[in-house]
């Protein structure tokens, strides 16, 4: 049995999709009101600064990855115009099906898929820009799905991860006290979970750190690789381009 962690739990590599999958389940209609209260708002700075990053153009191909509610995936479609398109994708169906109703109240209709990112359903060379926010962390294989982001890229095509990352060291007493004391009291307090919230903060310490980070999309097949910390690397947007 190969192991693999979960949080800070050691669990066998098969479930660890099975256990991400419960903790979403149980989020997903509480989802964007968590996501505002813990980070403050913050979280549309990050997202904002990555649309820019993306610098979209009218008729580019973009898939958005692990894309839960869709704040990414409406936020590109308003860049692409009719020519282009963007695919809406999560492994997590109740995710997707929250994002999908906002985006149609949003006046906004995307082709929506449910997807593995370690196995993506996509011919080879096919988008201009891949994006995965705060999802990458929550993967079994991050290398299997690092090198099926940059297969389905075409060739000078980028993806974009936004992920947390490691903080600057002043930041981290208070850093540590806020994801271990407060956010699983507020997860209890308005989703009734404290326990995914608890694996939040968990699954931040044991994600590769910035460089770790960007060695590991190196390694599989992303020719040049550069990183924006934000916040003092409370987030770090990783763009990888496939050379
Ligand atoms: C924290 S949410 C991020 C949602 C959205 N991208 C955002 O920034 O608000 C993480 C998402 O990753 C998805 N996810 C986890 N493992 C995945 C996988 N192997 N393939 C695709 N999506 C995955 C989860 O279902 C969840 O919707």
């Amino acid at each position: 049995m190969s192991s693999t962690h979960f949080g800070f739990q050691s669990v066998d590599e098969k479930d660890k999709a099975r256990h991400v999958r419960g903790v979403f389940d149980s989020v997903a209609s509480k989802y964007d009101v968590m996501n505002d209260l813990m980070s403050g708002g913050l979280h549309r700075a990050w997202k904002a600064y990555t649309v820019m990053v993306a610098n979209l153009r009218e008729g580019h191909q973009v898939l958005d990855i692990a894309g839960g509610t869709g704040d990414l995936a409406l936020a590109f479609s308003k860049k692409v115009g009719a020519t282009g398109r963007v695919v809406h994708t999560d492994i997590n169906e109740a995710m997707l099906r929250v994002g999908r109703d906002r985006l149609i109240n949003a006046g906004v209709v995307l082709p929506t898929l449910v997807c593995d990112a370690e196995h993506l359903p996509f011919p080879d060379a096919h988008f201009d820009l891949v994006s995965v926010a705060f999802g990458l962390r929550n993967m079994t294989h991050k290398d299997q799905a690092l090198a099926e982001m940059c297969r389905v890229l075409k060739p000078g095509g980028r993806l974009l991860v936004l992920e947390f990352s490691k903080v600057a060291k002043p930041l981290e007493k208070v850093y540590d006290w806020y994801s271990f004391k407060v956010l699983p009291r507020l997860g209890q307090l308005v989703a009734g979970d404290d326990a995914s919230y608890r694996y939040l903060a968990e699954s931040i310490r044991m994600h590769p750190g910035q460089e770790e980070l960007k060695t590991l999309m190196q390694q599989n097949g992303f020719g040049h690789v550069d990183y924006h910390n934000m916040t003092g690397g409370i987030v770090a947007l990783h763009v990888g381009i496939k050379c």
